[in-house]
């Protein structure tokens, strides 16, 4: 099938490729003219696993273009998705004027039925918006359908190829079946195609994601409350984790949750909430708990240090919002900077992938360490503030010998107890006893 993808960004470049992988022609569209000229020279602006492999495959097999120009991918394909930002508007709604901007072009282009596919993560009347604005400009029939991405950066190419499941809200008899057959190769591998109405599909994507912020943040309280009686909540994940109902996944606590997504989505949905009169109690609470999660570490740091931590040095491993991504939006590295700058502390930080994109952000107001031992030069701690898998196992002896002081402030529990205190080193991570080594 030929297919266009408005939006080459994480979620329309991987859409698009694994598309093209599944045999289907795909024309890629952005207004993003640098973009564009890189992905036709063969450069993926983003870091994900498994990406830049298959996009040249399909490139060279002369199944995957890309294009500035969306009126000539419009014609080649009956099927279009729209993968465009949905970015909180200053009152944290979704800011849905790149989509109602291209529904727009698209009223105005289109001279053949099409399906309008929406992969971006909109609030609920979103589809009925889209079809009043191509209504307006034309008389050609289309379809609208929703079709939310559950895509994770890091693993997207996975999650694309292996999905737990595609939702899709579709009204139209035509269009269902339009989207069966682009979906087919999933049926065949028993992935469930769940068919709906399009308002329960787009409420499914942002349900999804708040439940998660939700899980994640009640087990950040339970860690949280963990450290008040003395129980660890390593073990405690474990106990409950092992019922399946509860399930093992999304109770890792730490430092809060970040990423373009989750912050992003449970805000929205809490405004579209207010939109109907109807307050999200829960959420509510989960944005709050997580705002002071994401800087729980720097009063910890502070009573470390007796109070006044001016002039101190501290080594952060990790920028990155989590491992296997260079995403930096909402990081919650970067609030844990911003406060640690306004009370005077000094900053090397190192991240192999994300470091450049924070560059970008703050310039030269923190040290950007060439390697994880660099940045603990002269360092009075270290704080970990992404998972990244070379910081699992380090060497405690060459950390010693770098640091002025053994002292590890740790936001993702890297490791167990007993590293740290075999090794010597001060010991502060989430939920679980304080390691002491003064
Ligand atoms: N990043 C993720 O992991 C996931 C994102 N989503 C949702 O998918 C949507 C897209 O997100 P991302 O891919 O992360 O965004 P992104 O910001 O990485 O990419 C969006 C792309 O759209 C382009 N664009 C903007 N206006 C355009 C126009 N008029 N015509 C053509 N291209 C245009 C931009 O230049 C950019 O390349 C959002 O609604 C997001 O919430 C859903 C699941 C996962
Ligand atoms: O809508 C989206 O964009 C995507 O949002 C999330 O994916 P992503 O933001 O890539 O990352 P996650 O792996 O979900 O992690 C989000 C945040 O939660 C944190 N997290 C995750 C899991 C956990 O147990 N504990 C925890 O603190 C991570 O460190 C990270 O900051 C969802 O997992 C995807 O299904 C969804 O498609």
């Amino acid at each position: 099938m030929n297919i266009t993808i408005v939006g080459t960004g994480y979620v329309g470049l991987v859409t698009g490729t694994t598309l093209a992988e599944l045999g289907n022609s795909v024309y890629c569209v952005d207004i993003d003219e640098k973009k564009v000229e890189g992905l036709k020279n063969g450069i993926v602006p983003i870091y994900e696993p498994n990406l830049e492999e298959m996009f040249l495959r399909n490139i060279q097999s002369e199944r995957l273009f890309f294009t500035t120009n969306l009126k000539e991918a419009l014609d080649k394909s009956e099927v279009i998705y729209l993968a465009l930002p949905t970015p909180p508007g200053e009152d944290g709604s979704a800011d849905l004027s790149y989509v109602i901007q291209v529904a727009n072009n698209i009223g105005e282009m289109m001279t053949e039925y099409k399906v309008i596919v929406n992969k971006s993560t909109v609030p609920v009347g979103t589809a009925d918006r889209v079809r009043e604005v191509i209504a307006a400009k034309t008389n050609i029939p289309f379809d609208v359908v929703s079709n939310p991405e559950f895509l994770r950066e890091g693993f997207a190419v996975e999650d694309s190829m292996n999905p737990s499941r595609v939702v899709v809200g579709a009204s139209s008899e035509k269009a269902k079946n339009i989207m069966a057959q682009i979906y087919q190769p999933f049926t065949n591998t028993g992935i469930p195609i769940i068919f709906m109405d399009e308002k329960s599909s787009e409420l499914t994507k942002y349900a999804a994601n708040s439940f998660l912020a939700v899980k994640i943040t009640f087990m950040n309280e339970i860690a949280n409350y963990c450290e008040k009686v003395g129980a660890d909540v390593d073990k405690v994940r474990l106990g409950m984790g092992s019922d399946d109902r509860i399930g093992h996944r999304f109770l890792f606590p730490g430092i809060g949750y970040g990423g373009s997504c989750f912050p992003k989505d449970v805000k929205a949905l809490i405004k579209s909430g207010i939109q109907e009169d109807f307050n999200f109690q829960i959420l509510e609470a989960t944005e709050r708990v997580n705002t002071t999660q994401k800087v729980i570490l720097v009063s910890e740091i502070e009573k470390y240090f007796g109070g006044n931590i001016r002039g101190k040095k501290i080594a952060m491993w990790g920028l990155a919002f989590k491992a296997n991504t260079d995403d930096i939006r909402e990081a919650s590295s970067l609030d844990n900077i911003a406060l640690l700058l306004e009370k005077g502390v000094e900053i090397a930080a190192y991240d192999a992938v994300a470091e450049s994109n924070v560059q970008k952000l703050l310039g030269d107001k923190i040290q950007y360490a060439k390697g994880m031992y660099d940045a603990l030069e002269d360092a009075d701690a270290l704080f970990i503030a992404t998972e990244w898998p070379e910081f699992k196992n380090p060497n405690f002896e060459l950390m010693a010998k770098k640091m002025k002081n053994k002292v590890i402030f740790d936001g993702r529990n890297m490791y167990p107890l007993e590293i740290p205190q075999q090794n010597g080193f001060h010991y502060k991570s989430i939920g679980r006893k304080t390691i002491e080594n003064k």
